[in-house]
């Protein structure tokens, strides 16, 4: 009872208090106001009496005093100059707040508003009129004075330019697309572009009867003659109308405008001409009853607003950006040129035409020894082979030429001679003979090549030069997967590793994820160093680059998880691919509270295919004709290169999902066969003569050449710099029908947080990572695979895309026992 008391005390003196503050705080808003403004009148006079304030004999011309006089020697003369009448525009509004409760401007944007300008417009002043110290304060004239000192008058003159539009641009939210969007948008609600076509805008006038004539009132409406002077009255009262809409007292009494009764009344002359118009305007007055009396307040009702889901993402789009994946590692460098080796020979075919001259007496003479004559010849010298070009004479059949090719081949005494005919889209035959001394292609010089620098695809491969001494560049996005084959010592590896280095100059670690498989456990171990910054691996392994069988499978499956939940996260985003997906993200239209995250490219590549199916065979097998039947979209491309290019390596289902073929020199037709469909690739010259298709033509190129040297260069380039702080991780994968091993294998490799964790999650009973991920300080990748050892061990269901995933332990109590069953 004595509380109670205690308390109704305490709530009545409250409302005393405040009041008391608030008066406080008016009063000292009008002193400060009254002194100000006085000082301005009586500084000078005032100014020599202030040493004798406490002499009460001294007085001052200032309204307030010398205390009025005082005020405003501190805070204009000696302060801020005229921005000092802030302070009691401040305090006027703090206390009107606390008497009656009612914010006239919101007081934290006033305040904050407030100090920007405190210290802003003096120094601009300053800037403006020089020393006139009641405008700018002291202070103001010192700082702008220093800031001169440093950046000269035009310099503090840009400063103040620049964070004054910066002000402007954070408080009206004037990005460059709002403003277009504005103006846009105004542009299109004019309704009239210009007068002149408001002239010739045909008038309705019944539009005007409709717009002011209340439903109500119409039978008593005059019906006015349709003149033009009468209409432009009609329009003229119209617009008075609407302003009227801002009636004094709308703001007690709202008006509405269909309330208002219009009569518009004219007086006629005999002869019908009209004379004066008349407007009269009703206001409906408020029924007066007794109920009137009793007031009613009704509490304002405050909406907080929400707004929609994408709408919030724009917000963040608004106040951020896009998202750029780059920002992850922002200080990263792309590889220099000065890594890849100068052969010198960049550019410089040379052509012996002596050489030349003498081939195409060759060829003239072996056709005419078959009788085939012919009417023209061209050549085309490449980096390692001429293409002849010849048209033959009208009658000839063509296969009478292919067959030639032995023929052909002995009497120029050289190897790797291949005939197209005809070559496709030019109409004439095509002999390719390979030159004595043929010239390398250099990495370099590919990589330096204006095409290929400019281009813009999405994972651009420099291969080497066409025939024809260009440099080709194709997409791997596009193929959208590769096989590869040669004969030992031919220039696989060295293709692989020109694929790798192009890929490497054009990509950055949050784009480009590799997966290297390497049997041979020597080619691909170079790129060891750029574990963290380009390599994906699979949790708890040590080496990223996997040399062991078993763990290749693993990774297989793991991949097609990794493509799996990649579908339903495109298919949540309603996209189709992966670029698509990852533009969406990168506008903010995708949330990453809901498991939506920047999805980077990744290249699986295998060297040494062959070992892995003649000891894995169909385990490995049916994983990647998964991955290459369906990876495509999600942004998985997988690169084979086999030396072995047999029908049982490269068997019916692999070869039928992938297209792009590239092929070195092989030792027989039939391994030509196999991986190009076709002969020519036993006809090449080896040292990285190779044969490009995707399904179509043939292309023959010098590929591009780098060396082992190099690429440790490049790999040293990127692995020295800072990276992430693991290499990516794949998706766990355990055997779906052995779950005994699958919780073994889990159990061993439980996170040390895996407790914490799904505390968090039963507690919350929201299956999300990135809860985890906030709720234990995770980065994702380590929630997500802790979230995958909650699913083996039933704690959460299965991942459901955006959904959360269900969390099937339903209290604490259960979920601790199952933990103490987990603990050995
Ligand atoms: N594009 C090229 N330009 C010039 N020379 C090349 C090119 N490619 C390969 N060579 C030469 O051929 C040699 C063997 O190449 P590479 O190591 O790539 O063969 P490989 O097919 O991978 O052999 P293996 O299967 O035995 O590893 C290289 O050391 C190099 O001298």
């Amino acid at each position: 009872m004595a509380n109670n008391a205690q308390d109704n005390q305490d709530n009545k003196k409250k409302p005393l208090l405040k009041t008391i503050l608030g008066l406080i705080l008016f009063s000292f808003s009008i002193l400060l106001f009254i002194s100000f403004t006085s000082f301005y009148f009586n500084w000078k006079e005032d100014q020599s009496q202030l040493t004798y304030y406490f002499n009460k004999n001294v007085t001052a011309q200032n309204i307030i005093g010398k205390t009025g006089a005082y005020l405003g020697e501190v805070f204009i003369f000696d302060g801020v100059g005229a921005m000092a009448f802030f302070i009691p525009f401040f305090l006027f509004i703090l206390s009107y707040k606390i008497l009656f409760d009612k914010e006239i401007i919101k007081i934290w944007k006033l305040l904050s508003h407030g100090i920007f300008f405190i210290i802003w417009t003096p120094i601009f002043l300053a800037l403006i009129f020089g020393s006139k110290w009641l405008l700018s304060g002291l202070i103001g004239y010192e700082v702008y004075d220093y800031l001169k000192s440093l950046l000269g008058s035009v310099g503090t003159g840009i400063i103040l330019l620049l964070t004054i539009s910066i002000y402007f641009i954070l408080e009206f939210n004037l990005s460059i697309e709002n403003v277009k969007s504005k103006l846009h948008s105004t542009t299109h609600s004019k309704p009239f572009k210009n007068d002149d076509e408001a002239i010739k805008e045909p008038f309705e006038e019944d539009q005007i009867y409709e717009k002011i004539k209340d439903p109500k009132t119409v039978q008593s409406e005059t019906i006015v003659p349709k003149t033009s002077s009468k209409k432009e009255i009609l329009e003229e009262q119209y617009s008075e109308i609407q302003q009227s809409e801002t009636l004094p007292d709308k703001e007690n009494n709202p008006i509405n405008l269909s309330d208002i009764n219009l009569q518009v009344e004219e007086s006629f002359d005999p002869n019908g001409v009209s004379h004066t118009t008349e407007l009269e305007i009703d206001i409906p007055t408020t029924e007066e009853t007794v109920e009137d009396d009793i007031s009613l307040t009704i509490e304002e009702i405050k909406k907080e607003e929400i707004l929609p889901e994408n709408q919030v993402n724009k917000n963040i789009y608004n106040q951020f950006g896009p998202y750029d994946p780059k920002l992850d590692l922002p200080k990263y460098k792309y590889p220099i040129l000065d890594l890849l080796t100068n052969y010198n020979t960049n550019n410089n075919i040379t052509v012996n035409s002596e050489e030349l001259e003498e081939n195409k007496n060759k060829i003239v003479t072996t056709l005419a020894n078959y009788g085939i004559g012919i009417s023209s010849i061209k050549a085309t010298v490449g980096p390692t082979v001429t293409l002849y070009e010849i048209i033959p004479e009208a009658g000839i059949r063509i296969s009478k030429i292919k067959n030639l090719e032995d023929d052909i081949a002995l009497s120029l005494a050289a190897l790797g001679i291949r005939i197209i005919a005809p070559i496709p889209g030019k109409g004439t035959i095509g002999i390719e003979v390979p030159n004595s001394t043929s010239t390398m292609v250099s990495m370099r010089s590919v990589i330096a090549s204006q095409k290929f620098q400019k281009i813009d695809m999405e994972l651009p491969i420099v291969f080497g030069k066409t025939i024809s001494n260009e440099t080709f560049v194709t997409d791997l996005a596009k193929m959208p997967h590769m096989l590869m084959a040669g004969a030992t010592g031919q220039g696989k590896s060295v293709g692989l590793n020109a694929i790798i280095t192009s890929l490497l100059y054009k990509k950055h670690p949050s784009e480009l994820k590799f997966v290297f498989v390497d049997p041979k456990k020597v080619e691909l171990t170079l790129y060891n160093k750029i574990e963290r910054h380009f390599l994906a691996k699979l949790p708890d392994t040590d080496e990223a680059i996997i040399t062991d069988t078993t763990k290749v499978i693993n990774t297989l499956n793991s991949l097609c998880v990794e493509m799996d939940n990649r579908y339903k996260l495109l298919q949540s985003a309603y996209v189709r691919t992966i670029k698509e997906y990852n533009q969406k993200f990168k506008e903010r239209k995708l949330n990453p509270e809901k498991g939506h995250r920047f999805l980077p490219y990744i290249v699986l590549v295998i060297d040494e295919f062959a070992d892995l199916i003649m000891t894995a065979g169909k385990e490995v097998e049916l994983p990647i004709a998964r991955l290459a039947q369906l990876a495509r979209a999600i942004g998985i491309h997988l690169i084979i290169a086999t030396q072995r290019p047999s029908v049982n390596v490269i068997t019916g289902m692999i070869k039928a999902n992938f297209p792009a073929r590239v092929a070195f020199r092989v030792t027989s037709k039939i391994d030509s066969r196999t991986i190009l469909d076709g002969n020519g690739a036993d006809q090449l010259i080896g040292k990285g003569d190779m044969l490009f298709t995707t399904g179509n033509e043939l292309i023959r190129m010098q590929c591009a050449f780098v060396d082992t040297p190099e690429v440790d260069k490049i790999t040293e380039y990127i692995g020295s710099q800072q990276g992430y702080p693991d290499a990516y991780l794949l998706p766990e994968f355990y055997e779906e029908n052995s779950t005994a091993a699958q919780n073994n294998a889990a159990e061993a490799k439980r996170d040390e947080l895996f407790n914490d964790a799904a505390r968090v999650i039963v507690t919350a009973q929201q299956g999300s990572t990135s809860l985890i991920q906030r709720k234990l300080s995770l980065g994702y990748n380590r929630a997500g695979r802790i979230m995958d050892q909650l699913e083996a061990f039933g704690i959460v269901g299965a991942f459901e895309g955006s959904k959360a995933r269900k969390v099937l332990v339903t209290d604490l109590v259960s979920l601790e026992q199952l933990l103490e069953n987990l603990t050995p």
